[in-house]
């Protein structure tokens, strides 16, 4: 093959391989068998390729690559690797055709495996996870409430520097219980009213520090230390503070130490000994004569309210500044590097904080983490000052407003969502995550859910976070195996959790449980199938629908769902604005009648049977109070395009997921192509594919061509009057056809209910199985819901 084929196919493969790039891949792998085998034969000659180039260049390495997932794992030297082979490849050829000069002193051959970066060597493990230490929290004056409808309430008894008094804010969620579900901010005025002092506004001298190494700490553990520490901060006009954190062995996770720096001392508190001390700090933390520098301080924010009930007004946020700057570091090394000279080691960021004695290096690095942000913070006020000149617009201004939305954040607690796996560790993101390619169809999903609904349990039960009692990629291999005995259990993965050894037989037992759900539920379906009663169902309801068009929406469907919507509001209204949209429920007729007439439409979703609570009547909203920063905008953004999901109770748990936005006449001339997709497709639907709520339009105008053929086809539909059991024409009609969102089924309700409807009014034929089917085949135009993304570990503190 001559050099310019050789490059053209280069060229043809790196393009097909970007445009790949911008394709769900795992989401159609999921729905569609053939492509997920097709895809599992690229796979494994990708790998044995990879395999195979190793062998050549570097044999010891050859074993590194074992399955696909270490190409992934390892991709940088993959393709560090193969930029170099490339580089030699031009190199030869240069030199084949002469192109190359003979240089004077040779050097040495390219190596055939890019060097390793000069890298720090990895922290030892015990200073990762301490395995063997006493859990710090079983110290602590009130122990952890890991409850999942936990009614969690403000901590801070006193409220210093106050506009509002405390009595008028505890008055006011009193006599409104709506705020009992969204608790407001206890120092929201506060912070809204606040503004910088005029001096922040000047250009001035950076105050030079000394060297950390220079620097002696102050380690706080005692309450004498601690009012030392308050009396010289009360004298400040701004300090530093950051926080240590740990969430591996704990389910909510705890601050272990607050670095406070003035330009003076460096404190070290030990906040695992002080935990209850603390709200003191809020004399300083609230007060609007002392700034408060934070470097990416959104969670920091939340921590100090969950812990010790403080607050902060007056924040700057140097991490806001990096980005209004449009540095290109916005992380804290990267200002440390850029104003200090000084290299952070961070490898101790995520070092187990709950050690003590403190060793000196993890000390040293916490009080790194303050020492220098106040210089720093000198240095971007005047980066701000300049650069607002320049660009003609206040930037101080704009970090002072993003830093204030900050401070407004909220913790709130994440309530665990059975049904919707909304959440940071809720299944759905678990799911499309980590297992897409692993967790394919009904049975297995059903698993994986219980699954995860028992390590969610066992990890509240035991206070340990979820992903020490079963990491995801081991929730997946478990719930793909289905062991049915404890010892396949025991033998399916080397890398067995303790508590998964400890719970080995309850975790089989979960798993038999969900297995002869799933079977019973199958059993239900066929019997369904089979029943020539209920067959006509959906005809009335579609004519039900189509009455209601002319009126107001039959809202009744909602009344029986009232008593349980209301546990469920506790449960799950005050979803996190950490971490998902917010859950709410219309509460009076009239809201649901609004909400009602907004759907766009509906997608029936049948929840695995184990299902703890049993949903009904949900609305989601998107409701992230605040959007901050990109990152907050961006979460928010995120969850906006959530679609609402809308249950309803049955004992089949068959709930109707919808989508806000089309108009009513859209939403109910489209109920009459009604038709019920299956179990397998709808959670497939609703799990990954479904729309963004601002797809509607575009959905909408390409859908008009579309609703026509397909009113033409309902009618045929009609007129035949088809058997439940004659699908297989109609789905090769439509299957390549593009699945039409803003057209689809607005009332699809659970079976029972279905049933009753049918005994009463129903003459027409109902299929099951036909939209199903058309479903999974079209989904061409589904995108895959955005889930806010996780803390811990995966969340990454810029
Ligand atoms: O990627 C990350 C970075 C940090 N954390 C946790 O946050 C705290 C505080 O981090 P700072 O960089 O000191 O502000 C750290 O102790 C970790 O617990 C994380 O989970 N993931
Ligand atoms: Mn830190």
């Amino acid at each position: 093959m001559d050099e310019s084929k050789l490059f053209k196919s280069f060229m043809n493969t790196t393009a097909f391989c970007s445009e790949l790039e911008k394709l769900d891949i795992p989401f159609y792998r999921s729905i569609d068998s053939e492509f997920s085998e097709n895809l599992k034969n690229v796979s494994s000659r990708v790998l044995k390729n990879i395999q195979l180039l190793f062998s050549k260049v570097d044999r010891s390495r050859a074993a590194d690559f074992v399955d696909i997932e270490d190409i992934e794992n390892r991709w940088l030297e993959v393709s560090d690797t193969l930029d170099i082979l490339f580089e030699k490849t031009d190199h030869c050829l240069d030199k084949a055709k002469g192109l190359l000069k003979r240089p004077r002193i040779e050097s040495s051959p390219l190596p055939a495996v890019a060097p390793k970066k000069q890298k720090r060597e990895k922290l030892p493990y015990r200073m990762i996870h301490a395995a063997h230490l006493p859990k710090p929290q079983l110290r602590f004056q009130s122990s952890p409430n890991n409850d999942r409808n936990l009614t969690w309430f403000w901590k801070l008894t006193e409220k210093p520097n106050a506009l509002v008094p405390l009595d008028k804010l505890l008055a006011q969620v009193e006599s409104d219980p709506s705020l009992a579900n969204s608790l407001p901010h206890p120092y929201g005025t506060e912070i809204k009213n606040n503004r910088y002092p005029p001096w922040v506004y000047e250009v001035t001298n950076p105050t030079v520090m000394g060297s950390v190494d220079e620097t002696r700490p102050i380690w706080v553990d005692t309450e004498e230390a601690l009012k030392d520490m308050l009396k010289e901060l009360q004298k400040s006009d701004a300090i530093a503070v950051d926080l240590e954190h740990h969430d591996y062995r704990s389910f909510r996770g705890y601050v272990c130490l607050m670095q406070i720096s003035n330009r003076k001392y460096d404190w070290v508190v030990d906040t695992l000994q002080l935990r209850e001390e603390l709200q003191c700090l809020n004399t300083v933390f609230t007060d609007p004569k002392i700034i408060k520098v934070l470097h990416g301080a959104n969670m920091d924010i939340i921590w100090l309210q969950r812990d010790f009930g403080l607050y902060i007004v007056n924040l700057f946020d140097t991490y806001c500044a990096t980005k209004v700057l449009g540095f290109e570091g916005n992380g804290l090394a990267f200002l440390l590097q850029k104003y200090c000279d000084y290299e952070a080691d961070k490898r101790y960021q995520m070092a187990d904080w709950r050690i003590r004695p403190l060793p000196k290096d993890m000390l040293s690095y916490a009080q790194s983490d303050t020492h220098y942000l106040l210089y720093i913070w000198d240095h971007l006020r005047n980066d701000l000052l300049e650069n607002s000149v320049k660009r003609k617009e206040n930037l101080l201004q704009s970090v002072e407003n993003s830093s204030k939305q900050i401070a407004l954040r909220k913790y709130e607690v994440e309530p665990y969502d059975p049904v919707y796996g909304l959440g940071t560790d809720g299944w759905r993101n678990v799911l499309s995550k980590f297992g897409s390619a692993k967790i394919i169809g009904r049975e297995a999903i059903t698993i994986f859910k219980a699954l995860h609904d028992w390590r969610d349990s066992t990890a509240r039960k035991e206070d340990e976070s979820v992903r020490y009692v079963m990491p995801n990629h081991l929730l997946i291999t478990i719930a793909a195996n289905k062991p049915m005995e404890t010892l396949d259990l025991l033998s399916i993965s080397k890398q067995l959790t303790p508590l998964v050894r400890v719970y080995a037989d309850e975790i089989v037992q979960v798993i038999r449980d969900a297995q002869n759900a799933y079977n019973k539920q199958i059993d239900q379906e066929k019997s369904f199938g089979t029943d020539k009663e209920a067959a006509p169902l959906m005809t009335s309801i579609v004519s039900n629908v189509e009455d209601s068009d002319k009126t107001a929406p039959d809202v009744s469907i909602f009344e029986s769902t009232k008593k349980n919507a209301t546990i469920l509001n506790k449960l799950m209204a005050k979803s996190s604005d950490l971490f998902t949209a917010k859950v709410t429920f219309p509460s009076t007729v009239d809201d649901r009648k609004e909400k009602l007439s907004s759907v766009t439409e509906k997608i029936s979703l049948n929840v695995a049977p184990s299902v703890e609570h049993p949903i009904t009547t949900v609305t989601e909203e998107s409701n992230l109070e605040n959007p901050t920063d990109e990152s907050l905008s961006q979460a928010q953004a995120a969850t906006k395009e959530e679609p609402s999901i809308e249950g309803r109770d049955s004992d089949e748990n068959s709930i109707v997921v919808r989508q806000l936005g089309i108009n009513k006449k859209k939403r109910l001339s489209s109920a009459m192509n009604t038709d019920m997709p299956s179990l397998d497709d709808t959670i497939n639907l609703t799990d990954q594919a479904l729309p963004a709520n601002n797809d509607s339009e575009e959905n909408m105008s390409s859908s008009k061509k579309k609703r026509q053929r397909k009113k033409k086809k309902k009618e045929a539909k009609i007129t035949t009057s088809l058997p439940v059991a004659n699908t297989e024409a109609q789905e090769s009609a439509t299957a390549n056809e593009a699945f039409d969102y803003s057209n689809q089924d607005n009332f699809l309700l659970k079976m029972d209910e279905r049933k009753r409807v049918m005994r009463n009014q129903s003459e027409k034929s109902f299929n099951p199985m036909n939209r199903a089917t058309q479903v999974r085949r079209n989904v061409k135009e589904l995108k895959k819901p955005k889930i806010s993304e996780g803390k811990s570990t995966s969340f990454k503190k810029t």
